[in-house]
Order: structure tokens, then C-alpha cells, then sequence
């Protein structure tokens, strides 16, 4: 039994479920779960199912949707569950959001496989191989370019399929953000669009704000600007120092992202303009 996670999205209008589900079960797909967005805004459809195929693999299953697929214009994937993400975490002097994901990772709560971990300082070496990673020191020392040639070929070599920025504090280039369209996620400690930059707890402090909180978002060359993925927030009073900030924001740091991560490696979030999706 295989399963599968068919996705797709397509200009919205009738007949493109009907299209799709006597093609599955003419070829013994169970449907097990299903959800579906239409946007009104942009016209949009967005589908995600979760199928179970007794018989026809992941390729066979492919080979006979790609025609209908075409002719309804779909933009579609089909990924088999059993496949973990290959994962590379990125991290500066900050692991809470770091060892939060190593942990799920290990208990199976995170369908992942970290490939490795990147960082331009060492603070992180000792515990990331404690658990057996391999720890990639990337100094900023030899100046941006370098760092980023050599952060590129670690993706390249490790067949990363998404870069992870767990509190990981370098701005990337306008070249390497765009490198990473679509598979990159950063974590940012304020509750976007509120509080941008490198310390979003001391603005919001300054500021009086009763609620802070966490955001996940897909990286793009515009510092935290991306299609935000998942955010939460938690009450603060007058009495909360920006220290204090600091340390609530951790954990929710580490739940956002680790959920941003878990729909990513379930194949559950679509971009959506400057938007995302997630079913
Ligand atoms: N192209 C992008 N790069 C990064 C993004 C992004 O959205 N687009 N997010 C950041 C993470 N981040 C906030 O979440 C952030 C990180 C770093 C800074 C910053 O000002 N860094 C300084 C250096 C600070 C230092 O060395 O400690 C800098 O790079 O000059 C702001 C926000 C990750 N990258």
C-alpha cells in the first residue's frame, strides 16, 4: 500500500474534482482525505488529497494523470508520504528553534531528514553532533559572497529540498534569496508586519505592545516580507521586561516554526501571490 499526497492548483471553475476522482479510482486510489480552496480574490483553486494505492506506485499513478492534468491546466505534484524532506537548518547563536526541530525530528513528529546544519558561528557544533548532525561553520569572515557560494554548494550537495532559518541572523543577497524561492522558511520573533529587523523584542518593549509573538515565513530577497505560513502570539503586561520577551518568544518561536516545517514536509502549503494556502 502506498501513500500519496496528490496537490494541485488551477484556474478556478467547475468539473476539475469530477475530472480527477474516476481517474483515481479507476486505478484503485482510496481518497482519504481531501480539502479544497477556491480564492475568490485571484480566481484561484488550490486542492490537496491524500490517496491510498493499493496497486499503482507513485510513478504509474504520475504517468496516468499527467494528460488529464494538461488538459485542465493543472499545476499539479504527487508525493509519496513515506518520503522524508531532506532538511538543512541554518542557526547563528540561538538553538531553541534548532533543537526543538532536532528533537520532533527524532521522535518522528517531524517527517523530515536533516541532511545537516549551517551556521556562521560555532556556539551550535558541540550540540548538533551530540545528535549525530553533520555542522557546517560558514564565518561571515571571508565576506557575503564567499559565504553564501559555499551555503549554496552545502544545498547542492546535500540535495536539500528546504533551507530552514532557525534564528539564523544573517541577511541573505537579493541572488541567493531568489535562489531559494519556495523552499526556504525563516522563523521571526515579532508578529509580523509589526517589528521588523534584528531585535523586534526591544521595538515592541519600547512600544508598550500587550501581545507578542512568532512568524513563519517563506524568505524572499525583501526582509520579512514573505508569504507568511503560521504565526501565534501570548499576552505580556506593563510589568514584562524586554528580557522577559526574549525568553516567552522562545517557545513560541519553536512551535511556529515546527509547524511552518511540518505542513512544508506534508505538502500542504501553496504560495498564493504574496500569500499562502496551507490545507
Ligand atoms: N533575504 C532575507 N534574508 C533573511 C530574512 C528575510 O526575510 N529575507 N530573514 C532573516 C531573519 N531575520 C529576521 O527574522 C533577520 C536576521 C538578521 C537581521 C540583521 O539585521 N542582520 C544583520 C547582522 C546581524 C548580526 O550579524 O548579528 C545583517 O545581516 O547585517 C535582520 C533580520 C534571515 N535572513
Amino acid at each position: 500500500m502506498t501513500e500519496l499526497v496528490l496537490r494541485f492548483r488551477a484556474p478556478d471553475r467547475p468539473g476539475i474534482i469530477s475530472a480527477i476522482a474516476p481517474l483515481l479510482a479507476t486505478h484503485g486510489c482510496d481518497i482519504r482525505g481531501a480539502e479544497v480552496y477556491g480564492d475568490d480574490d485571484t480566481g484561484g483553486f488550490f486542492c490537496r488529497m491524500r490517496l491510498s494505492s493499493p496497486t499503482a506506485g507513485r510513478d504509474a499513478l504520475a504517468s496516468v494523470i499527467e494528460p488529464v492534468a494538461c488538459e485542465l491546466s493543472l499545476s499539479w505534484e504527487l508525493h509519496d508520504l513515506d518520503a522524508r524532506m531532506r532538511v538543512l537548518i541554518a542557526v547563528s547563536k540561538f538553538g531553541h528553534c534548532l533543537v526543538d526541530l532536532i528533537h520532533k525530528c527524532e521522535i518522528g513528529q517531524l517527517p523530515i531528514e536533516i541532511v545537516g546544519v549551517v551556521s556562521n558561528h560555532e556556539t551550535m557544533r558541540k550540540t548538533v553532533e551530540w545528535h549525530g548532525l553533520p555542522y557546517h561553520h560558514l564565518p561571515m569572515g571571508e565576506g557575503k559572497a564567499a559565504q553564501e557560494a559555499a551555503f549554496l554548494a552545502l544545498i547542492e550537495d546535500t540535495g536539500a529540498q528546504l533551507i530552514v532559518l532557525a534564528r539564523y541572523m544573517q541577511i541573505l543577497s537579493d541572488d541567493f534569496a531568489a535562489k531559494l524561492l519556495g523552499r526556504c522558511i525563516n522563523i521571526h520573533h515579532s508578529f509580523l508586519p509589526s517589528f521588523k529587523g534584528a531585535k523586534p523584542y526591544h521595538q515592541a518593549h519600547a512600544r508598550g505592545v500587550k501581545l507578542i509573538g512568532a512568524t513563519a515565513h517563506f524568505v524572499t530577497p525583501d526582509l520579512d516580507e514573505g508569504p507568511i505560513i503560521e504565526q501565534d502570539v501570548r499576552r505580556v503586561t506593563h510589568a514584562v521586561t524586554a528580557d522577559e520577551m526574549v525568553a516567552i518568544g522562545r517557545e513560541i518561536e519553536a512551535s511556529v516554526l515546527s509547524r511552518a516545517v511540518r505542513w512544508q514536509a506534508e505538502h500542504r502549503i501553496f504560495q498564493n501571490g504574496n500569500k499562502t494556502v496551507v490545507l
